[in-house]
C-alpha cells in the first residue's frame, strides 16, 4: 500500500471511530446542574447535551406508542394508540406529516394531548414538559437571560402559554435513498429528545459526528429562536444543527423510534434580541422566521399556521 492510501485508510478509520461525547446535567429540585462549569460552557457552545431522565418518570408509554400511532385505526373511536395517520386532528396547526424523509411525525400541542393521545402517553409528556422548562430556564441563567424578561420572551413557557407541543417520530427504515431525517436546527428554544436506538448526529466544528447514547438521558437540543436572542450577549447559545442519516432495514431491530418535547415562541409572537447594550428588542415575527426557515431548507410550512 501507498503511503498516500495508508494514510487514507487510517484516516477513514479514524472517521469510523469518530463521536460525540455530550456534556452531561441532571435537574436536581428544579434546578440544571451540569458537573462542571467547562460541561455548561461546552453545552452552550455545542447547543446540545445529555440531561438525565427523573427517577419517577417512565419513557416506556412514550416509546410503545411510538410503534402503534401510525397503524390504521381499529375501528374504536376510543382507541388512541393508533390510526393517527387517518385521523386529521382538526383542532391541532400541527398534526400527522408524512415527509419526504424516511420519518414520519404526529405533532401536537401540549394543550391537545389529552384530547387525542392515550393517558399514559400524555403523562409522561406533561412529566417531560416540566422537565424541560426546568432545564430551559437552567439555560437562561448559564447565558444571562434577567430572569424579569423570560415571561415576555417565551410567551409564559411556566403557564403553557407559549408553544409547547410534542413530535412523536417513527422513522421507516424500509423507504430507501432517503435521509432518516434531513440536516436542521430546531425553530424554538429547546427540544428534549427521548430516543430508543442511535442515529442522533451533529455538525460539529464542520464534521457530522455521531452522538454517543448515554443510558439513561434525554438528549437536548438549543434552537433558533435562542441563537437569535443570545447572539449579542456575552455568551452567545448555538442552535445545534443535527440529522438522522437513513437508516436501513435490520431483521429483528424495530424501525428507529423518538419522541420530543418542544418549546418556542407562539407564531403570533416576536422572536427577541438582546443589543450590545444588553437591551431587549423585538427581531422579527416568529411566524415570518418560520415561513423564511422552511422556504431555505425546500420544505411547505404548517398550512394551517
Ligand atoms: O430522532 C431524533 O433523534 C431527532 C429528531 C429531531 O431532530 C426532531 O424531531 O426535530
Ligand atoms: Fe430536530
Amino acid at each position: 500500500m501507498t503511503d498516500t492510501a495508508q494514510s487514507q485508510q487510517a484516516q477513514r478509520g479514524k472517521q469510523e471511530e469518530a463521536h460525540l461525547i455530550l456534556p452531561a446535567a441532571e435537574v436536581d429540585a428544579g434546578t440544571l446542574r451540569f458537573a462542571t462549569a467547562d460541561d455548561t460552557e461546552r453545552a452552550l457552545c455545542i447547543g446540545a447535551f445529555n440531561v438525565a431522565v427523573p427517577e419517577d418518570l417512565d419513557v416506556r408509554a412514550g416509546l410503545d406508542f411510538c410503534r402503534t400511532f401510525y397503524k390504521p385505526g381499529t375501528g374504536d373511536p376510543a382507541d388512541r394508540h393508533r390510526g393517527h395517520r387517518e385521523h386529521g386532528h382538526p383542532a391541532s396547526k400541527l398534526g400527522y406529516e408524512d415527509r419526504p424523509d424516511q420519518v414520519e411525525q404526529l405533532q401536537l400541542e401540549s394543550f391537545l394531548w389529552q384530547e387525542y393521545l392515550p393517558d399514559e402517553v400524555t403523562a409522561v409528556l406533561r412529566r417531560m414538559r416540566q422537565l424541560t422548562l426546568d432545564v430551559l430556564y437552567g439555560v437562561f441563567d448559564a447565558a444571562w437571560v434577567p430572569e424579569a424578561d423570560r415571561d415576555l420572551i417565551t410567551g409564559g413557557a411556566p403557564q403553557d402559554t407559549g408553544l409547547c407541543y410534542t413530535t412523536v417520530n417513527h422513522y421507516r427504515a424500509g423507504l430507501s435513498d432517503r435521509a432518516g431525517i434531513v440536516e436542521h436546527s430546531d425553530s424554538g428554544f429547546i427540544t428534549t429528545i427521548c430516543t430508543d436506538q442511535p442515529g442522533y448526529e451533529i455538525l460539529h466544528e464542520g464534521h457530522w459526528l455521531p452522538v454517543r447514547e448515554r443510558p439513561g438521558h434525554f438528549t437536548v437540543n438549543l434552537g433558533d429562536a435562542f441563537r437569535v436572542l443570545t447572539r449579542k450577549l456575552p455568551r452567545p447559545v448555538t442552535a445545534v444543527y443535527h440529522r438522522v442519516p437513513e437508516l436501513r432495514p435490520d431483521a429483528g431491530v424495530p424501525d428507529r423510534s423518538s419522541f420530543t418535547v418542544y418549546m418556542g415562541p407562539r407564531y403570533d409572537m416576536p422572536l427577541y434580541q438582546y443589543d450590545t447594550e444588553g437591551r431587549l428588542r423585538e427581531y422579527q415575527s416568529f411566524r415570518d422566521f418560520s415561513v423564511e426557515k422552511a422556504g431555505k431548507l425546500g420544505y411547505d410550512f404548517h398550512s394551517r399556521v
